[in-house]
């Protein structure tokens, strides 16, 4: 990935307290070796040779990796990040010097500079409080780096078993027509039966090796891409969560689920017959050279009659893909719009319209399937029959040389045998050719997909002090969802002091959830920033902020699973009671008695949610409280609540006074009310910000809320 984030410089003193002088007397050597390491010399020579001899600190060194088109990651020590690592990283301990390791398949390295050379360390030497700057990709001038092909790069640990063994199947798998050109030529020709039982003996052995090679082949293949499809799984899923929410948005996370989902195909390149056939078709050499051998010239027929198989077959192939159906994914679609729009259609009773527009996908559907099922049955059929004319072509040029006594009949007979050991491998190629294009299409899906921008691309070091209530202050914000829209946030800024209770107002479509969701981070203004406690929440680790702000969204999300599992989807560790005392704190103790007062009461049916929204928004809401945090920042908490939740909640507000800084939107005024502050947004900008304003502007405000409602 080439990292053009933006860097926001720190000081060490400011990240680590301690590191100013152990760190950053080393950053810069550190930085070069690694430059070297990494094969970028040029790189490497540039800084040695910099004017500027004052060594650098972390946020440098990250501003020097991306000036140098070098993609990084800072993470937190973490055990799945240094096996998945790919290339030599940087370990900035908090208390001690910087150093570089490198990963070699399960074990570690540590490079000393002294003497230039790499030594092995334990995993536990990574002292836990650590920062690791992850190296993730090189300057694209390295041509070489693929995040695929350098993962596959990695495992080559797994890939050598397969090659032996296929090497030794493909040598014992000589046997049989050895064997036979044996027979004909020493047993029948040379009327020595007596050989019969040595050479029979010799061809069982090769038989029982080759079956014992391609049975744990085929193990060591399943294993193996299955292993290779679960690390690409980890690491696609892990690098989806740490990608900005609006850069998830715009694309869309079914479409990226769709890309993770590409990634393990792989698993069906390797696993399975085809695949192992795939692997046996450089071992083809193999065949060719004993024919060679056998027969001298005759190998010249084989060679030729495959270019033309594989003319042939290019050109049949063109043929069946030109047919690949193409309804698929409106028939697709059509079913997930069906069911997303299922209460609507029925309640229409236009069902009609619906089964037309199925009935003639369907049909659609099984027309373009017939018509490439036929194509690719001719496919196979043609790649059948070139394989026989292969072998047919060779008996009868083979037949001459036995005539002019060149070669043994024997030898003919073990050619034609080989020649099937050649074309099977070939033929499975050219069936396969859409299964590659599958691959190449989502090897460069992979690539891609890891090139995009993580959050934590960034040098995010910081983690908040927790156990205060925060100033926040949000320094002319701008926030835009796209290009061709209005912004939702314009050049707001607002002042919230630790512990005040603040509510955010204004008519629909103000802008206020953006607000709240710029506080928390996850979307990030394209001009203005936002800080906490005097620190721009860009410079705080996007993992640890968000673990310490307690957020309610608007619309609740419920997780498959019981009532308790989704609670503690905010902590973890949270007892029975802590959940059922932010139930109580959310207001939701009449769900709780209708859910039978059962924490292990499963939420769903069949995958969908036993629970309105509002009910789902009491979870919500106390999943949020549950984290006793003291920032709490919530969306519309008591939209369409009864009397007795909306009192639950005043008091649970109250309690939070000074204790915690609250964010808040609503439009109910008896919540508004009990707020130290308001915030008025209209259009994306604030009209007000200050204490609750007098009854006439208070009602100027509602008014323009109830008019936009109404409009
Ligand atoms: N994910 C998004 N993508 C594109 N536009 C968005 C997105 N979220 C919000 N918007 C737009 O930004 C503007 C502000 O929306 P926002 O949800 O922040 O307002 P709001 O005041 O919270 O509205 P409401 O009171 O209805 O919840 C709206 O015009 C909205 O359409």
């Amino acid at each position: 990935m080439t990292n053009t984030a933006n860097i926001h410089p720190l000081s060490d003193s400011e990240t680590h307290p301690h590191n100013q002088a152990t760190v950053g007397a080393e950053l810069k050597p550190l930085l070069i070796a690694l430059l070297q390491q990494l094969g970028l010399f040029a790189q490497a020579t540039n800084l040695q040779n910099d004017a500027n001899d004052s060594d650098i600190d972390t946020a440098q060194l990250a501003s020097l990796l991306t000036k140098h088109h070098i993609g990084f990651s800072v993470v937190k020590h973490h055990k799945q990040a240094i096996l998945q690592s790919i290339h030599p990283f940087i370990v900035v301990p908090k208390e001690a010097e910087a150093f570089i390791v490198q990963r070699r398949n399960e074990a570690l390295e540590s490079f000393d500079r002294a003497c230039g050379q790499w030594r092995a360390i334990k995993f536990e030497d990574i002292p836990e409080s650590s920062h690791l700057f992850v190296i993730e990709s090189l300057p694209s001038s390295k041509q070489n780096i693929r995040a695929f092909s350098a993962h596959l790069a990695k495992r080559t640990k797994w890939y050598r078993p397969v090659f032996w063994l296929s090497l030794l199947s493909s040598i014992t798998g000589l046997a049989v027509p050895l064997f036979t050109m044996a027979v004909y030529d020493k047993v029948i020709g040379g009327q020595a039966p007596n050989v019969l039982p040595s050479i029979a003996l010799g061809a069982a052995l090769a038989l029982a090796v080759l079956i014992a090679s391609r049975l744990t082949r085929a193990n060591v293949l399943a294993s193996t891409s299955n292993r290779f499809a679960r690390d690409l799984s980890n690491l696609t899923f892990r690098r989806l969560l740490s990608m900005p929410l609006m850069v998830l948005s715009r694309v869309g996370i079914s479409n990226h689920m769709a890309r993770m989902r590409n990634a393990e195909k792989v698993r069906t390149l390797l696993s399975g017959p085809g695949g192992a056939g795939l692997v046996d078709l450089p071992f083809t050499l193999i065949a060719f050279v004993t024919i060679a051998l056998l027969s001298g010239w005759l190998v010249i027929v084989p060679i030729v009659m495959l270019l033309l198989f594989y003319l042939v077959m290019k050109a049949v192939n063109k043929y069946a893909q030109s047919a690949s159906p193409t309804i698929s994914s409106d028939y697709q679609n059509s079913i997930n719009e069906l069911a997303k729009n299922l209460l609507q259609l029925k309640s229409s009773g236009e069902t009609d319209g619906w089964n037309t527009k199925f009935a003639r996908q369907c049909k659609e559907n099984c027309r373009q399937n017939f018509l490439y099922a036929k194509r690719n049955g001719l496919n196979a059929a043609i790649a059948h029959a070139m394989s026989l004319l292969t072998a047919l072509v060779t008996v009868f040029t083979g037949i001459f040389l036995v005539l002019n006594q060149s070669i043994s009949p024997g030898a003919l007979i073990a050619c034609v045998m080989l020649i099937w050991r050649i074309t099977g491998p070939a033929q499975l190629a050219f069936s396969s050719s859409q299964k590659f294009s599958m691959m190449d299409s989502a090897i460069k899906q992979f690539d891609r997909f890891m090139q995009a921008g993580t959050e934590n691309s960034e040098l995010r070091l910081d983690t908040p002090i927790t156990e205060c209530p925060p100033a926040i202050s949000f320094q002319h914000v701008t926030l835009r969802y796209s290009a061709d829209t209005e912004p939702a946030l314009s050049g707001v800024s607002a002042e919230i002091e630790p512990g005040e209770n603040v509510a955010i107002i204004g008519p629909n479509a103000c802008g206020k959830t953006s607000l709240l969701l710029a506080a928390t981070g996850v979307v990030e203004a394209q001009a203005g920033y936002v800080t906490v406690n005097n620190k721009n929440l860009k410079q705080y680790d996007p993992e640890a902020f968000r673990q310490w702000a307690a957020f309610c969204p608007a619309e609740p999300d419920l997780f498959p699973g019981s009532l308790a599992e989704n609670l503690r989807i905010a902590k973890p560790d949270a007892s029975d009671d802590e959940l059922i005392q932010a139930l109580h704190a959310a207001g939701g103790d009449s769900l709780f008695n209708a859910l039978n007062n059962d924490l292990n009461i499963n939420l769903f049916n069949r995958g969908h949610t036993l629970l309105s929204a509002v009910e789902g928004s009491y979870i919500s809401l106390a999943r949020a409280l549950l984290k006793q945090s003291t920032l709490v920042i919530l969306d519309e908490p008591i939209a369409n609540r009864n009397p007795a939740a909306k009192a639950a909640l005043l008091n649970t507000f109250n309690t939070l006074k000074g204790k915690a800084t609250v964010l808040f939107t609503s439009h109910d005024q008896e919540l508004i009310q009990q707020a130290d502050k308001v915030i008025i947004l209209d259009k994306g900008a604030v009209v007000y910000a200050g204490p609750i304003p007098d009854q006439s502007q208070n009602k100027a405000a509602t008014d323009s809320e109830e008019n936009t409602q109404n409009g």
